[in-house]
């Protein structure tokens, strides 16, 4: 991504300020007001503003610009392949040249998805090559139709995303064309209790009774099954979390993570502690648990959680694309807070770069040629070439399924009239990311046990307010390192997140 200067980045954060908060004076953060600054300090401060001296020595940059967790996964799906239809005659004593009847080929088996609960991870998925469904078996003689292929549900964690490419016109069975006319993103954010079709088993071929006309009664054929659609599937693991923990390499979000939550993350003084998500629990034990339930309908305590991310970092010694990636798991967060580290020599230009960042996220600036998630991963459609049957047109039309038969239940989306299968709306070709920047947000300061790091809360505070139409500004000074300060952030999110 192109770094946008200075002067773009105040523009794009004014707008965004307390978008949420606008008005709200219950929650007085009166702590806010006149906090002393403990002047005694034990520094982790780095000197170097540019954050490369804070690397860690031990893990060199092509380590980690290779986005080592496997929250992306490309698949190959194929659907099973239908059964042969059976060319067969009757033949009793006495019945010398008896009716046909060559049953039809089973249908191939169809391909599933389904999110659950305990599954954590795409992993397992990535190994497994192409998964594919049973394949339909042949008729057989005596009107005995082949069996249907086994279906194939394929488990993923709840927050998994599938997003997958356009069947083209003359590529596609009419089944697919039906079913998938356009490129799809299916976003799992609940567990699916009934598994949802993904590619459906492909159609049997017909036994040689189907094609008795008046003039042909013992007809001497029988058409084959159609061979299964491949397709490749990108599926993306999205962490969920009430909260998302924004903030540049080394601001300490794992160490706020650690003192609010049981969670032990990993903190470390180099940036990029962290290399994958981490999801804390916060725990309101102060609530009475009669109103809320859990996932399964259970009464529980109370509780949220929050995301901390890798660092995202605006500069152009990164790979590009590295810290974006990163934000797909606060992207469904309902609450963002970023976090700043006060002693660095500049604060509310890091602030302003995360804002770069995310709406730069969000306009899908990683990926400029607009292809979504499909070019950046370097997938591509695989489906294989579903050439129709060379057929008199009659038999043709008894495989045109006929209107409004095929109706697959399972299917969440509307098959949109006359839609153009080779045209896509340029919007649609581009990932649909949810709007950050419309979500509720405020800040946490971090470090405030510095030295000198209360000038800069004031000026970072000032700064805020006068951009502002809020009356409170969300910016809390807290020091994660003490324990100091982050009950007043949870209260923040609390209160963000509607508790
Ligand atoms: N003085 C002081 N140091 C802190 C505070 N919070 C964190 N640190 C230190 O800052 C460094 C980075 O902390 P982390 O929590 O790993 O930072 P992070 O934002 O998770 O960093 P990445 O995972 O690399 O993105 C560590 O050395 C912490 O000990 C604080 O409140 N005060
Ligand atoms: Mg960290």
């Amino acid at each position: 991504m192109t770094l946008r200067p200075r002067t773009i980045l105040h523009s794009t954060l004014t707008p965004f300020l307390y978008p949420r908060l606008l008005n709200h004076t219950t929650l007085a953060i009166s702590f806010l007001s006149r906090r002393s600054f403990s002047s005694t300090c034990r520094c982790h401060q780095n000197d170097d503003p540019a954050l490369a001296s804070t690397t860690n020595p031990e893990h060199p940059q092509h380590e980690y610009t290779s986005a080592p967790f496997s929250d992306l996964r490309p698949i190959l799906v194929a659907a099973g392949d239908g059964g042969n239809g059976c060319v067969s005659f009757l033949r009793e004593k006495f019945v010398p040249n008896g009716p046909p009847n060559g049953g039809s080929g089973g249908a191939g088996g169809s391909i599933y998805i389904q999110a659950v609960y305990g599954e954590t991870s795409l992993h397992k998925l990535g190994r497994q090559g192409v998964i594919k469904a049973g394949n339909g078996a042949n008729g057989r003689g005596s009107n005995l139709s082949g069996k249907r292929g086994e279906d194939i549900v394929i488990r993923v964690p709840v927050g998994t995303a599938a997003e997958y490419p356009v069947y083209h016109h003359q590529s596609a069975s009419q089944l697919l064309r039906h079913t998938h006319p356009t490129r799809i993103h299916l976003d799992l954010d609940k567990p699916t209790p009934q598994p949802i079709l993904l590619v459906p088993g492909a159609p049997g071929g017909l036994g040689n009774p189907h094609f008795i006309t008046p003039t042909l009664r013992r007809p001497k054929f029988a058409t084959k099954g159609n061979k299964g659609a491949k397709m490749k599937l990108q599926l993306e693991l999205k962490v969920l979390a009430d909260v998302g923990l924004v903030g540049l390499p080394n601001a300490g979000k794992s160490s706020f993570l650690r003192a609010v939550s049981r969670r032990k993350a990993r903190v470390g003084e180099w940036a990029f502690t962290t290399l994958t998500p981490n999801i804390g629990t916060v725990v309101m034990e102060d609530r009475d648990l009669s109103n809320y339930s859990g996932p399964e309908g259970e009464h529980i305590q109370p509780r949220f959680t929050i995301a901390d991310i890798p660092g995202l970092i605006a500069n152009a010694h990164m790979n590009k694309g590295l810290g974006h990636g990163f934000l797909r798991h606060v992207e469904r967060a309902r609450v963002l807070a970023f976090v700043v580290d006060l002693s660095r020599p500049d604060p509310l230009g890091d602030l302003e770069s995360l804002w770069a960042e995310v709406i730069a996220y969000e306009n899908g600036e990683d990926n400029p040629e607009g292809l979504g998630m499909m070019a950046e991963m370097g997938g591509d459609f695989v489906g294989e070439e579903l050439e129709p049957e060379d057929l008199n047109p009659e038999l043709k039309a008894k495989l045109e399924p006929e209107e409004g038969l095929v109706t697959y239940t399972g299917v969440p989306w509307n098959v949109p009239e006359d839609s153009d299968f080779d045209e896509l709306p340029a919007g649609e070709a581009v990932r649909k990311r949810e709007k950050m920047s419309t979500k509720p947000w405020f800040v946490i300061a971090n470090k405030a046990d510095v030295e000198g790091t209360e000038e800069k809360y004031w000026a970072l505070k000032k700064h805020l307010e006068a951009n502002s139409a809020a009356r409170e500004v969300g910016l809390i000074p807290i020091s994660a390192l003490r324990q100091e300060g982050v009950d007043k952030a949870i209260d923040w999110m609390k209160f963000l997140l509607g508790f």
